[in-house]
């Protein structure tokens, strides 16, 4: 078994009205079966609708009023919206003020001070993959915006015959150039899970000036991870080793 993840930096984030709305998906690799949410409210772990949608209901995607209104059905754990913000997410809402100005500063190239997303993939020992991501998007963005995160092909994509990813990064970006599913065409036109994950993200730095970061699992177990931000805190289980690392260039490994 074989899994990697990406680690969010702050509990959650406030959109202009100063309230939170998450997105999350997940995927199975082995069906292609999909479960996303989008636009939640007051739900503690996003990601656990997300599964309820993907193993309970003929849809893929719910999003808003409807989507709280399943989890109230199948007993969901809601809990007032002041639980899920943290300070450090008004902090980052009372300094950063505007969505131009969090994408800046979040993905900036040069500044770069985090993702506020966590995403996993992993590979298991009947060479099943699955990927799953989580997130509250960009600080200050409006009321009702979807980024990439539910969105199947965009935040994620799993599929047995090539691999999964999990994607982080400028939503908008992302979405416009299919980042998930990119890095699965490379893989099939037979780039390295490493190789794919470089040239997903730099195609869309040079098509639409945006950066992001992605982790990815080969059917076969091998691992790519490549962020254009600075930085991106990510960790990976493999051989029972366990590697992680924060900074460019930056490889931490424990026995476990
Ligand atoms: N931090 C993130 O990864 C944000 C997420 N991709 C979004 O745009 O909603």
């Amino acid at each position: 078994m074989t899994s990697a993840l990406m680690l969010a930096r702050t509990g959650s984030v406030l959109n202009s009205n100063g309230e939170v709305e998450m997105d999350a998906m997940i995927m199975d690799g082995e069906t292609l079966k999909a479960g996303c949410v989008a636009c939640v409210q007051n739900i503690k772990n996003p990601i656990d609708l997300a599964r309820f949608v993907m193993d309970k209901t003929q849809h893929v995607l719910l999003v808003g009023k409807g989507a709280n209104q399943f989890a109230e059905e199948v007993g969901i754990q809601t809990l007032p919206m002041s639980e899920l913000v943290t300070d450090e997410a008004i902090r980052e809402f009372e300094s950063f003020k505007q969505y131009g100005n969090a994408v800046h500063q979040l993905f900036g190239k040069r500044i770069g001070l985090g993702h506020d997303t966590v995403g996993a993939v992993a590979l298991d020992i009947s060479g099943n993959v699955a990927c799953g991501t989580s997130t509250g998007g960009i600080t200050a963005k409006r009321p009702g915006r979807v980024g990439d995160s539910p969105v199947v092909g965009n935040g994620g994509y799993a599929d047995n015959e090539v691999g999964a990813v999990s994607c982080t990064g400028h939503g908008e970006s992302i979405m416009k150039v299919c980042l998930a599913h990119s890095v699965i065409s490379y893989m099939k036109q037979g780039m390295t899970a490493q190789e794919a994950v470089e040239s997903a993200l730099m195609k869309m730095n040079q098509r639409v000036n945006g950066h992001g970061g992605v982790i990815v699992v080969s059917k076969n177990g091998d691992i790519g991870k490549y962020f254009t931000t600075p930085r991106m805190t990510w960790a990976l289980v493999k051989d029972d080793k366990l590697h992680f690392g924060i900074e460019d260039g930056e490889d931490n490994c424990e026995e476990i």
